[in-house]
């Protein structure tokens, strides 16, 4: 996406974008895209992934909670909706197809890399609502920048497995609320101190990096040694 100079996203997109594209180089993904991923590593993937976004919806509660006026606070409440009833339905949907229920896939046990992102993301998230903003947004806007580059890959949109996944993340809806974040995000950052932008690039840093370590882990199907 174009993103205009002097903003503090665009600080934290510059920033972190070697992770990003390191990301978007990871096997997973370049599999994902070609087609060519095993659904093993895929299912593996979506067990991991619903566990995650159980913890994830809450940092919109959080910043439902944190709101400082009204309208932030019904934002919030539409991207916890989303997730828990929009994103989660394309993960049940999908593990129906696989035979998986949804209480299997509740009960997924976090992998290490699961617990380490989400405990570090509800911990950020005990600060001001500007780091609950900057911990959450790598989730949304990596997603959304790799939705919309495979959605544009020739044949992505025509496989019979990874298409509706590609359709959500590459969708106006998610494009929208992302895009919101990124908003928020530049509005709670005006006018910090130095310091505190510095923390804030922190959060984005780390959970961008935990972003490349889920798909790594993913494609590793990452298991708990004992
Ligand atoms: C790990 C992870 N990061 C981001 C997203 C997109 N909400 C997700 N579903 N899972």
């Amino acid at each position: 996406m174009i993103h205009s100079e002097g903003r503090f996203s665009d600080r934290l997109y510059r920033s972190t974008h070697e992770v990003w594209e390191r990301s978007h180089r990871h096997p997973f993904l370049i599999e994902m895209r070609e087609g060519t991923l095993d659904p093993g590593r895929f299912i593996y993937y979506l067990k991991q992934d619903y566990v995650y976004l159980i913890d994830y919806a809450k940092m919109f509660a959080i910043g439902g909670l944190k709101s400082p006026d009204l309208e932030t606070m019904v934002k919030f409440a539409e991207l916890f909706h989303s997730t828990l009833n929009v994103e989660m339905e394309l993960h049940r949907q999908y593990a129906e197809r696989f035979g998986v229920t949804r209480e299997e896939l509740e009960k997924t046990r976090p992998s290490p890399t699961t617990v380490a992102y989400t405990k570090y993301m509800l911990d950020a998230a005990q600060g001001s609502l500007a780091e609950v903003v900057a911990s959450l947004l790598p989730c949304m806007w990596s997603y959304r920048e790799i939705g919309t580059a495979f959605a544009k890959f020739p044949g992505a949109l025509d496989h019979p497995l990874f298409k509706e996944w590609i359709l959500m993340y590459s969708s106006e809806e998610f494009g929208a609320l992302t895009d919101w974040c990124i908003g928020l995000m530049d509005r709670l950052a005006e006018g910090l101190p130095e310091r505190e932008l510095i923390r804030l690039e922190e959060h984005f840093a780390t959970t961008s990096k935990l972003e490349y370590l889920f798909w790594d882990m993913a494609y590793r199907q990452e298991e708990w040694p004992i």
